[in-house]
């Protein structure tokens, strides 16, 4: 998979230097490239904000630095393919965007070329997103119902929750599997040695070795503290994805 992500704070985006996603990287599996929008502008003062039409405060990016900086990131295209198959995807975080959930995350995983677009001020001038159309498959995507002051917090969090995803980067696939949201719930609480810390034991089940019983505590354990912490996920829970065990918790 190719990243690209546009900022004029690049060095916002240095912690996917780290980790997971640096050592993917360094491994070839994602090849992600950062670039500074004002390397696109054609002033001494190397601009890329202006005043907004109709007024008000603040300030909106100024739309053709953008138009270059997503034009060569998109014909930088994914390292060694062809002709890409697909569209590269632009996301660009808003918080008028769709919001952003561990499905977005299964699906952009799947794409071959995704171009981040890190706003600032009060945005972006609209009309980037609407040229953009022809050449890309264009998300606006919001973290959540809270307002940050840039992309670029969004995009950390994006990239690590789709990069994970990415066949090879994470050691033991099977993590994946039993996640918070993978399947619809909560993860369950989880212990480790010493069995007994400052009088509070570890849950009898779980040492125990009666994998059975260890499965079945812990869906319980799932199911409890999603009704309790997200009644919304359990509201738009498959009834066929719960056995007869679930519905008695
Ligand atoms: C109403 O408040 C705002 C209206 C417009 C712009 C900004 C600041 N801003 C600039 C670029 C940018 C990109 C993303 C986000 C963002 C995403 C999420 N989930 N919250 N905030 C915020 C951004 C604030």
């Amino acid at each position: 998979m190719r990243i690209d992500v546009v900022s004029i704070f690049p060095e916002y985006l240095s912690a996917l230097d780290l980790s997971l996603i640096g050592k993917a990287r360094e491994q070839g599996l994602l090849q992600l490239t950062v670039t500074d929008l004002r390397e696109f502008t054609a002033d001494r003062h190397r601009t890329v904000d202006d005043t907004p039409y109709g007024g008000g405060a603040g300030m909106v990016m100024k739309p053709e630095p953008w138009a270059l900086a997503l034009d060569a990131a998109r014909t930088r295209g994914p390292a060694g393919a062809g002709a890409p198959e697909q569209r590269p995807v632009l996301v660009v975080p808003s918080p008028a965007g769709e919001v952003f959930t561990q499905a977005t995350a299964r699906e952009l995983a799947l794409r071959e070329h995704l171009v981040f677009a890190c706003g600032r001020y009060e945005g972006i001038d609209e009309r980037v997103v609407e040229w953009s159309r022809e050449h890309f498959e264009v998300r606006p995507m919001s973290l959540g119902d809270y307002v940050l002051n840039g992309g670029e917090v969004a995009v950390l969090a994006m990239v690590e929750a789709i990069g994970r995803l990415v066949p090879g980067v994470i050691g033991n696939p099977e993590s994946l599997v039993e996640e918070s949201h993978s399947d619809g719930l909560l993860e369950y609480p989880v212990y480790t040695k010493p069995a007994l810390w400052r009088d509070r034991p570890v849950p009898e089940v779980l040492l125990s070795g009666h994998h059975g019983r260890i499965a079945r505590w812990r869906r319980d354990r799932q199911l409890q503290r999603t009704a309790a912490r997200r009644p919304d996920l359990v509201a738009a829970l498959d009834p066929a994805g719960l056995d007869r065990a679930d519905r008695d918790v």
